[in-house]
């Protein structure tokens, strides 16, 4: 589990087992940047901060590369408007949705799940795990999830509820993040802070 986000300021390459498998020009990827299988960033795999610093880079990049002969060249690349808010998300974004589903989902588990309701639960975080559409996320999601120690309790609510907390705990410490405190997870996702604020 080393590798979960470690290279996450480094531009990622498509595996083979990926769907989006690429041939990346490392060259023009600044860090951050993930590229999909038709060698185009992946949108939904990086943060927009990064996105920001590559369409800047293309803008120096064309500057430098084919200056005006009548003009002098810039030596100062603008930056990039804030996208409006209603653009496709960021792997910030989708993970934030994600998270919010994720956790509410566990919030109105059963707190004994029938045999089937586990196997459907099982069977929910084996897909989801493979479609997540950040596939870097997706990718070390599985292998988390698919070491000892780490499968997914599904027996109720109480242990799905840790298990999804220490889930994203790990994508926390990965990501450099403060760890949340999994005793709270239930007064976080469903009952509301003991101190009454969200009633
Ligand atoms: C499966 C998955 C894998 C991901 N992998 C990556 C990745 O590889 N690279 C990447 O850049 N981003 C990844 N993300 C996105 C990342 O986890 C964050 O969602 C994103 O960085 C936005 O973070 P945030 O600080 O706004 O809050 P989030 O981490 O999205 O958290 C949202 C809210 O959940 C609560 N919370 C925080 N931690 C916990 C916890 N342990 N248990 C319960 N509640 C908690 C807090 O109240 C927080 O405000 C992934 C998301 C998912 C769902």
């Amino acid at each position: 589990m080393d590798k979960f986000f470690t290279d996450l300021q480094k531009p990622k390459k498509p595996t083979a087992e990926s769907e989006d498998a690429a041939s990346p020009d490392k060259q023009a990827i600044p860090k951050g940047v993930v590229l999909g299988k038709d060698g185009k960033p992946c949108r939904t795999c990086t943060s927009v901060s990064a996105w920001r610093a590559m369409i800047k880079q293309d803008a120096a990049t064309a500057t430098t590369q084919s200056p005006s002969p009548t003009t002098t060249p810039t030596t100062t690349t603008p930056t990039p408007p804030t996208p409006p808010t209603d653009c496709p998300p960021d792997v910030e974004d989708l993970g934030r949705s994600t998270w919010t589903f994720l956790h509410t989902l566990s919030a109105n588990y059963p707190s004994r799940a029938t045999s089937t309701q586990q196997t459907e639960m099982r069977q929910f975080l084996t897909l989801f795990s493979r479609l997540y559409p950040c596939w870097t996320c997706a990718e070390d999601f599985r292998t988390w999830m698919g070491t000892r120690g780490n499968e997914p309790r599904v027996e109720g609510r109480e242990g799905l509820g840790r298990w999804m907390c220490e889930a994203h705990n790990e994508v926390n410490r990965k990501l450099g993040k403060r760890e949340f405190e999994c005793a709270r997870w239930e007064e976080r996702w469903r009952s509301g802070w003991r101190d009454g604020r969200c009633d």
